[in-house]
C-alpha cells in the first residue's frame, strides 16, 4: 500500500496476493433508454428485468455488432450524470457527501467522466476513486490468476458518504456483490448506489442498478464489450458472440 496524498490509500496492482494482505493493508481511517431505477420513479419502471434474447438476434448476423458509437457513449454518460445530480442533489446545502467509486478496469475512467460531467452540469466537484474487487470475487478458485487492480479512496474515506459504485457492464451481479464486500472493509457508507453503462441482464444475485445507461437484452452466450478511450483508445459498445453458457 502506498499513500498518494494524505489520507488517500492506494493498493498497487499486482502487489498483493492474499486477501488478508488487503485487509491489513487498506483498512484506513476512514431497452434503449437510460433508466433510473428509483422504485418511486416512472422512468425506472420496467427496467429491472431484461428479457433474454433469442439466438436469432442481431449478433447472429455477424460476430459482433455495434450497440453504441462514441457519440452515444458520451450522451449516455451525460444522461447518467444528470440523473445522479437529480437523485443525490450534490449542490444542496444538506446534501450527503457523494463519492463515485469506479470498479476497475473500465468503471474507473467511467467514474472520472461522470464526475467531470457532474461538475460541468452542477458546479459541484464530486470526489472519485477506484475499488478493486479482485480478492473478494467468488470465482477466485476457478480463475486464481487474476491481476490485482488499484484501490484508491478519496481522502476523507467512505464513512457516512453516499457511495455510487460505477461499472461498465452489469451481468450476473457477482462483481457488484464483491464490491459490496470490498467496501465493507473500508468503512460504512450511509448508502450505496450503482451506476452502470450497460445492463445486459442474466442476474444471478438480487442486485440491480440505480442508474442504467442502456438496457441491452442479450443471450447468455453473447458478450457485451465496452471500449473506452482511456483503456481501448476508442469509445464504443459492441455485442459479441461469446460461445459459452457460463457466467464468469
Ligand atoms: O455482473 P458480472 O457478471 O460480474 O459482470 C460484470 C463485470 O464483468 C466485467 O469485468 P471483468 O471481470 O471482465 O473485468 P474488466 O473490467 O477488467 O473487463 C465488467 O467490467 C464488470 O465489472
Ligand atoms: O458480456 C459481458 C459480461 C460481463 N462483463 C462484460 O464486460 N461483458
Amino acid at each position: 500500500m502506498t499513500l498518494r496524498r494524505p489520507g488517500e490509500f492506494v493498493t498497487p496492482p499486482g502487489r498483493l496476493t492474499h486477501r488478508s494482505l488487503l485487509l491489513s493493508g487498506v483498512s484506513g481511517p476512514a431497452g434503449d433508454q437510460t433508466s433510473f431505477n428509483d422504485p418511486s420513479s416512472e422512468a425506472g419502471k420496467g427496467v429491472h428485468f431484461v428479457a433474454p434474447r433469442t439466438r436469432a438476434g442481431a449478433a447472429d448476423q455477424g460476430e459482433q455488432r455495434q450497440l453504441l458509437a462514441a457519440a452515444d457513449v458520451a450522451r449516455t454518460i451525460a444522461r447518467i450524470a444528470h440523473q445522479i445530480i437529480e437523485r443525490t442533489t450534490p449542490d444542496a446545502e444538506d446534501a450527503d457527501r457523494v463519492l463515485l467509486l469506479g470498479i476497475p478496469s473500465r468503471g474507473a475512467p467511467l467514474a472520472r467522466r461522470l464526475a467531470a460531467k457532474i461538475a460541468e452540469f452542477s458546479g459541484v466537484t464530486i470526489p472519485t476513486g477506484t475499488l478493486d474487487v479482485t480478492l473478494y470475487r467468488d470465482d477466485l478458485r476457478r480463475r486464481p490468476t487474476r491481476a490485482l487492480e488499484s484501490t484508491s479512496l478519496p481522502v476523507d474515506g467512505i464513512d457516512d458518504a453516499l457511495v455510487v459504485l460505477v461499472d461498465d457492464v452489469l451481468f450476473s451481479g457477482r462483481t457488484v456483490r464483491a464490491a459490496l464486500d470490498a467496501l465493507r472493509d473500508h468503512g460504512r457508507p450511509r448508502a450505496v448506489q450503482l451506476a452502470v453503462l450497460i445492463d445486459r441482464g442474466h442476474r444471478e444475485l438480487p442486485i440491480r442498478a440505480d442508474y442504467v445507461g442502456k438496457n441491452v437484452p442479450t443471450a447468455r452466450d453473447e458478450g457485451v464489450s465496452v471500449q473506452l478511450r482511456e483503456t481501448d483508445g476508442t469509445d464504443a459498445v459492441l455485442l459479441r458472440r461469446r460461445g459459452t453458457e457460463t457466467s464468469r
